[in-house]
C-alpha cells in the first residue's frame, strides 16, 4: 500500500511542502466561530443544529470536533465551508469575515466521508477540478496535481477512474483534490468512516504524516471516534446537543475531564458517585458507599464551585486502571461480576458495585481472565487514578 510511513517519504513530503510558497502565517486564529447558531426548518419544526458555538483554531493547529451522532459536528463544518448559513453569529478565516461568502470563494479544502469524487472524471481531472474552477493557469495545474497526488502517494494512479480504485485510494484522491488548491484551512468530515478497520488504522497514520507535512494548515476534523481524535488533534472540542461542552488538549480531557459527559465519551470512563471528604491540594479523600478512597482533585472551572467537603461528585476511573482480586484489601470495593467478554489482549469484566445499586463498572483486565459471572471480587485502583468530576452535567 502507501509508503507514507517511510522516512524518505517523510523527507519528500516535507521537502515538497517547503518548495511551495508559504504565506506568512496570520497572527490571529486561522478559523473563528463567533457565537454561531444554525437553525434548520421554520416555525414549530425549527431546530438548532448548532447553538451559540464559539471556537478558534490557530494556524497549523488541528482541532477534532468529537461528539455523538446528531450533536452538530457536521453542521459546524458546513457553516465554515459555506454550505449552510448561520441564523446568527459570524465565521472568519484569518481576519476575513466569510459568513456571507459563497463556498467557492472561501478557499477551503473539504474532504467528506463519501469521497464525493466525480465518477466520470479520471483521477488527475478530479484533483484538478478546484484549480480549474479557480481559473489557475493550465501550466500550473499539472504541477499542482502532480504535487497533490505525490503527497498522498497516488502518483501512479492519475489516469484511473474512481471506480478503478479501492475505498482507501479514493479517499486519498479526495484528500489530494482538497490539497491541490493549497488551502490554509482543511476540513475533514469523518474521512475514515467508510473504510474497514485495518484500512482506517493505516490511513490514520497517513493523516498524521500529512498533518506534519502541512505545518501551516489549520485543520478541523469531525469524528465520533475518539481514537482518531486522540491520534490527530492538538485539541479536542467535545460536542453534545448542538453545543460545545469542553475544549482542551486531548491529554487534559483524558487525564482531568472537566465534565462527566466528556469523561464518559472520551475513553468510556466509569463514573462512581461519591461524596467529597477532606481535600488537600490536588488530592481528596472521598466516600464511595462505605469506603474511603484517595483520588485526584483537579482544579475546577473558573466560576465553578470548588470541591468543598460534603459535595456530591463523581470519581472518573478508566477501565484499564481497575484491578480485580478475589480477596479483600485496603481500599478495595466489593463487587459482583455481571459479565465477562474476552477481547483478545484484554478481557472486559463488568461489575455491579456492592451497596451502590445501578452502578456498573467496566474493567479491562490484561489477557484472558477466569472470573465467573456472579462471583464476588474486590476492586482497587491506584491512588490518583481516580479523578473527581463534577456531577453538574450528568445526563
Ligand atoms: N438539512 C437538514 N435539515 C434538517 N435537520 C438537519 C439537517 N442536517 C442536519 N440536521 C439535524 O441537525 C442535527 C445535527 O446534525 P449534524 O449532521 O450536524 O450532526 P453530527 O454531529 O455531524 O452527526 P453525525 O455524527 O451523525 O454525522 C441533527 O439533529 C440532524 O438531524
Amino acid at each position: 500500500m502507501s509508503d507514507l510511513n517511510t522516512s524518505s517519504t517523510r523527507r519528500r513530503l516535507r521537502g515538497g511542502t517547503r518548495s511551495t510558497p508559504t504565506p506568512t502565517a496570520p497572527a490571529g486564529p486561522a478559523i473563528t466561530f463567533d457565537r454561531v447558531t444554525v437553525t434548520y426548518g421554520r416555525g414549530r419544526g425549527a431546530q438548532d443544529a448548532l447553538s451559540d458555538f464559539s471556537l478558534r483554531v490557530a494556524p497549523g493547529e488541528t482541532v477534532a470536533l468529537l461528539g455523538p451522532s446528531g450533536s452538530g459536528k457536521s453542521t459546524a463544518l458546513k457553516a465554515l465551508a459555506g454550505f449552510v448559513r448561520p441564523s446568527s453569529g459570524r465565521v472568519r478565516l484569518g481576519d476575513r469575515d466569510v459568513t456571507d461568502l459563497p463556498p467557492a470563494k472561501r478557499g477551503i479544502g473539504v474532504v467528506v466521508q463519501s469521497y464525493a469524487l466525480f465518477p466520470h472524471l479520471r483521477v488527475r481531472d478530479n484533483v484538478a477540478f478546484g484549480l480549474r474552477a479557480n481559473r489557475v493557469a493550465r501550466s500550473e495545474i499539472s504541477d499542482r496535481v502532480r504535487e497533490a497526488l505525490e503527497m498522498v502517494s497516488m502518483s501512479g494512479f492519475a489516469d484511473r477512474l474512481p471506480r478503478e480504485l479501492s475505498g482507501g485510494q479514493q479517499q486519498r484522491v479526495a484528500i489530494a483534490r482538497a490539497l491541490a488548491i493549497r488551502p490554509g484551512v482543511l476540513l475533514l468530515d469523518e474521512p475514515l468512516a467508510a473504510l474497514d478497520a485495518a484500512l482506517r488504522q493505516s490511513m490514520l497514520t497517513e493523516l498524521q504524516e500529512l498533518r506534519a507535512a502541512l505545518p501551516d494548515t489549520a485543520m478541523l476534523y469531525v469524528t465520533h471516534d475518539q481514537t482518531e481524535a486522540l491520534a490527530l488533534a492538538d485539541r479536542v472540542a467535545v460536542m453534545r446537543d448542538a453545543r460545545l461542552v469542553d475544549v482542551d488538549t486531548a491529554d487534559t480531557l483524558w487525564t482531568r475531564p472537566p465534565s462527566a459527559f466528556t469523561a464518559a465519551f472520551l475513553g468510556g470512563a466509569n463514573l462512581l458517585p461519591c461524596t467529597v471528604g477532606r481535600v488537600s491540594g490536588t488530592t481528596a479523600l472521598v466516600a464511595v458507599g462505605d469506603r474511603m478512597l484517595d483520588v485526584t482533585a483537579p482544579a475546577t472551572r473558573v466560576g465553578a464551585p470548588g470541591w468543598s467537603p460534603g459535595t456530591p461528585a463523581m470519581v472518573c476511573i478508566r477501565p484499564h486502571e481497575i484491578s480485580v482480586a478475589t480477596t479483600s484489601g485496603r481500599g478495595a470495593i466489593c463487587a459482583r461480576v455481571t459479565a465477562t467478554v474476552w477481547q483478545g489482549s484484554t478481557t472486559r469484566v463488568t461489575l455491579a458495585v456492592d451497596g451502590l445499586p445501578d452502578v456498573l463498572l467496566d474493567a479491562d483486565l490484561p489477557g484472558r481472565t477466569d472470573h465467573g459471572v456472579d462471583s464476588i471480587v474486590w476492586v482497587t485502583f491506584p491512588p490518583g487514578a481516580g479523578v473527581l468530576v463534577s456531577t453538574n452535567d450528568v445526563s
